[in-house]
C-alpha cells in the first residue's frame, strides 16, 4: 500500500494536513516526531540542533516503519525530512510506493506561525537552520500553504488524483430510497447504496439498481453493511429509507458497529417523532449523531426534488444540510424547500403534521368529488373539468391530480368508477390525532379525514346498513347551481384544515420548545411536497406576520372566510339532507362556529361536570382561575 509523506521545515503544518490527509485517505496518521529517541527531544527542548549523527537511528527506525506500512495498510507520515540524503534512507520501499508531499510557505510566514505555537518544544529560532538545510526535492507535490486547510487538503487530493469517498450513504432501495439515490446522482453528489440482501426473498437489489443506472451514474453499490460503511467518506452520513417502525430500529442496531464517533444517521422515513427523540438520545451516548428528516413528495418529488423536514442537532444540520438543499425541491425564489426545523423530533412531528393536512386535503376533495359524482350526477369528466377550472386559482397539487385521475380511463370506462372505496393509511393522519390529544388543541378536519378513512374501510358493513336503511344514492342537484358554493366551500375548507394543522405546529413548538418558524415551514411546503398550493404562498406572509396567532385572526383570511361561510354551511346542510357524508367539510364549518363562538356550550358540560364528580367550575363573575362547586339538588 501507498505511504504519503509530507515533509517540510517545522510549522508549515505537516501534522495538522497530514491527520487530514489520513482521515480522507482512511489510512494511520503517523508523526516522525514521535519516533525520535528521548536524548534527541531533549536536545530540540534545550534549542540545540541536532546532527546527523542524531539522526540516523532516528532515520533508520522510520524507514523500518515504513516498510512495515507498506506491507500493511499504508499511511501518512509527516516528516520533516530536509535533506536528500533523509529522504533516500526513508526511500525503504520501491519508489512508486511512497508519496512525497512538500508543505512550504515563504520564511516569514512560517516564524509567524511558529512564534503563535506556545505548547510545542520547536524554538523558533531553529527554523533559520531548517530553512539553511532544506534541500528541496525536485519530485513530488509541492504545496504552498498560504491557504485554508481545506483548500490545501483539496489541492493535494486533486494532485493525487484521488476522487473524494463519498460523501453520503443510503440505505434502503424501495420506492422513496431508488429516487433519492437518483436525484442525488443526479445533482452531481457522490452516494454509494445499500439494501439487504435476502436469499430467496430480496435478492440483488443494489447490485439491480447500480446495473440499471450504469449508463448514466455510477452508483457503487453494497448488500454487506461493514463494506458499505467503508466505502463512505468520514465521518460518515447515512441516510436511511426504510419503512418506519421496526425497521429503522433494526438498521440501526445493524450499522452501529461499524461506526464511529460523530457519524451521522439521517432517517428519511415517516418515523413517528417520539421515536426520533427516543433514537437521538440513545445513538448521542455512542457518540453518533442522529437526525430525523421527513421527506415528502412520493417518488417522482424524490426523484425531481422533495420538500424536506429535517430536525436534529444543529452540528448534525450544518454538516450534513448541504447535501439535503442540493436535492430538495426549489421555492419561486430559488431557495431549497428544506431548512432545519428544530432540535430532536421536531422535523418528524412538521413531517407528520404535514401529513395530517395532507389527510385533510385528500378528503376534502374527495368528498366533493363524491357529492358532485351521486348527489349531483355529474361525469368524471365533468368534474375534472371543474376542478381545473378551481385549480386555476388553487394551484394545489393534490387537486391537480385528481383532475387526472378523474379523467384516467380503462377500456373505454372510468378507472375511478372501479376503484375500491376502502382507503387505507399508514398512520400519520392519526398520529397527528394523537398528538393534538396530547397537547390538548383542536384538530377537527385532520380527525374527521382520519375517521373517514375507518370509517370507509368497513366496506361491508356499509353495504349492509345502505340496505338496512334503505337509503340510495339519488341525485338531489345539479353542478350548475351548486359549483360556485361548492368552490367556495371547499376553498373555505381548506384554509380552516390548514389553520387547524399549524395552530398544532404553533402549540408543539410552545410545548416542546422547538421554536419552529412556522413562515419558513410554509415556505419549505411550496414546493416539492404533496400540500403545495397557492395558499401555502399566501401563509408565507400571514405566518411571518402573525406568527404567533391562528391563521383564521388575519384580517385577510377573515373577509375571505366571511364571504365564503354561508356557502360552506349551506353546501354541508344541503349535502347532509341529501344523504351525502361530508366529514372534513361539516367539521371545518362546526370548527369555524365554535372558533368564533365568544360562548361555547361548554358552561352545560362544566355544570354536568360538576354535578356528577364534583369537578368544580369557574363563573363567568368572579376572575379566572377561582373553582366553584354546587350542590345542584338537595338531597
Ligand atoms: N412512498 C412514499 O410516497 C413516501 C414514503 N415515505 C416514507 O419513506 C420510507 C420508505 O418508504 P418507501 O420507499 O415507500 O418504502 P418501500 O417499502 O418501497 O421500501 C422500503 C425499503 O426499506 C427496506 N427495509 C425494510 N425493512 C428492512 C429491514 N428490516 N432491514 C433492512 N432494510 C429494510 C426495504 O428493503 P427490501 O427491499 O429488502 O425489503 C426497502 O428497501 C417510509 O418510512 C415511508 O413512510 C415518505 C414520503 C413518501
Ligand atoms: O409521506 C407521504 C407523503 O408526504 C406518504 O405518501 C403518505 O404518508 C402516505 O400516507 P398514507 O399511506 O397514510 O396515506
Amino acid at each position: 500500500m501507498q505511504v504519503y509523506i509530507v515533509m517540510g521545515v517545522s510549522g508549515v503544518g505537516k501534522t495538522t494536513i497530514g491527520k487530514l490527509l489520513a482521515k480522507k485517505l482512511d489510512v494511520p496518521f503517523y508523526d516522525a516526531d514521535d519516533f525520535h529517541p528521548s536524548a534527541n527531544r531533549k536536545k530540540m527542548e534545550d534549542g540545540i540542533p541536532l546532527q546527523d549523527s542524531d539522526r540516523s537511528g532516528w532515520l533508520e527506525t522510520l524507514a523500518n516503519k515504513i516498510s512495515e506500512w507498506e506491507k500493511g495498510d499504508g499511511a501518512v507520515l509527516a516528516c520533516s525530512a530536509l535533506k536528500e540524503k533523509y529522504r533516500k534512507q526513508l526511500q525503504s520501499i520501491p519508489k512508486e510506493d511512497i508519496t512525497w508531499i512538500f508543505l512550504h510557505s515563504e520564511y516569514e510566514t512560517i516564524l509567524n506561525r511558529l512564534s503563535a505555537r506556545k505548547d510545542h518544544y520547536f524554538k523558533p529560532e531553529l527554523l533559520k537552520s531548517q530553512f539553511d538545510t532544506l534541500e528541496m526535492p525536485n519530485y513530488g507535490f509541492h504545496i504552498n500553504v498560504e491557504a485554508s486547510k481545506e483548500e490545501i487538503l483539496e489541492e493535494i487530493m486533486r494532485k493525487l488524483n484521488k476522487k473524494n469517498k463519498p460523501r453520503i450513504g443510503l440505505v434502503g432501495l424501495g420506492v422513496m430510497g431508488k429516487s433519492l439515490a437518483l436525484n442525488f446522482a443526479s445533482k452531481g453528489v457522490d452516494i454509494t447504496v445499500f439494501n439487504r440482501h435476502v436469499e430467496e426473498l430480496e435478492v440483488d437489489i443494489a447490485r439491480n439498481f447500480a446495473e440499471e443506472n450504469k449508463l448514466v451514474y455510477e452508483f457503487p453499490w453494497f448488500d454487506n453493511l461493514k463494506k458499505f460503511i467503508e466505502s463512505l467518506e468520514r465521518p460518515r452520513n447515512i441516510i436511511l429509507m426504510v419503512n418506519a417502525g421496526p425497521a429503522v430500529d433494526m438498521v440501526i442496531e445493524s450499522l452501529l458497529p461499524f461506526l464511529e464517533k460523530d457519524d451521522l444517521i439521517i432517517d428519511g422515513g415517516n418515523s413517528h417523532y417520539k421515536d426520533t427523540i427516543k433514537r437521538e438520545g440513545i445513538l448521542k451516548k455512542e457518540g453518533i449523531l442522529f437526525m430525523g428528516a421527513g421527506i415528502s413528495g412520493g417518488e417522482e418529488g424524490a426523484l425531481k426534488g422533495p420538500s424536506i423536514m429535517p430536525g436534529g442537532p444543529e452540528n448534525a444540520y450544518n454538516r450534513a444540510g448541504d447535501l439535503l438543499e442540493k436535492i430538495a425541491a426549489k421555492d419561486k425564489n430559488g431557495n431549497p424547500c428544506c431548512t432545519h426545523v428544530g432540535p430532536d423530533g421536531a422535523g418528524h412531528f412538521v413531517k407528520m403534521l404535514h401529513n395530517g393536512v395532507e389527510y385533510g386535503e385528500m378528503q376534502l376533495i374527495a368528498e366533493t368529488y363524491h357529492f358532485l359524482r351521486f348527489g349531483a350526477n355529474t361525469t368524471p369528466l365533468e368534474i375534472a373539468v371543474l376542478f381545473e377550472e378551481w385549480n386555476k386559482e388553487m394551484k394545489s397539487f393534490l387537486l391537480e391530480i385528481s383532475v387526472d385521475i378523474l379523467r384516467k380511463k380503462e377500456d373505454n370506462e372510468f378507472l375511478i368508477d372501479k376503484i375500491l372505496d376502502a382507503a387505507k393509511q399508514k398512520g400519520t393522519g392519526g398520529w397527528s390525532t394523537n398528538a393534538a390529544l396530547e397537547l390538548g388543541v383542536p384538530l377537527d378536519t385532520i380527525t374527521a379525514a382520519v375517521l373517514a378513512r375507518n370509517i370507509s374501510g368497513k366496506k361491508q358493513e356499509r353495504v349492509s346498513a345502505m340496505d338496512a336503511y334503505n337509503r340510495e344514492f339519488k341525485s338531489a342537484t345539479d353542478i350548475q347551481k351548486i359549483s360556485d358554493d361548492l368552490f367556495k366551500a371547499y376553498k373555505a375548507g381548506s384554509i380552516i384544515n390548514h389553520a387547524i394543522g399549524f395552530d398544532l405546529l404553533l402549540e408543539a413548538s410552545k410545548t416542546y420548545e422547538w421554536e419552529l418558524n412556522l413562515s419558513e415551514i410554509a415556505r419549505i411546503w411550496t414546493n416539492g411536497c404533496i400540500i403545495r398550493s397557492s395558499f401555502m404562498e399566501d401563509l408565507i406572509d400571514i405566518l411571518k406576520e402573525k406568527p404567533s396567532e391562528n391563521v383564521l385572526m388575519h384580517s385577510d383570511i377573515i373577509s375571505l372566510i366571511k364571504a365564503s361561510e354561508a356557502a360552506l354551511t349551506g353546501i354541508v346542510g344541503q349535502a347532509l339532507q341529501a344523504g351525502y357524508p361530508l366529514p372534513v367539510l361539516s367539521s371545518a364549518a362546526n370548527y369555524l362556529l365554535s372558533f368564533t363562538s365568544g360562548q361555547s356550550s361548554a358552561n352545560m358540560i362544566q355544570a354536568q361536570r360538576d354535578f356528577f364528580g364534583a369537578h368544580t367550575y369557574e363563573r363567568t363573575d368572579e376572575p379566572r382561575g377561582k373553582f366553584f362547586h354546587t350542590q345542584w339538588i338537595d338531597n
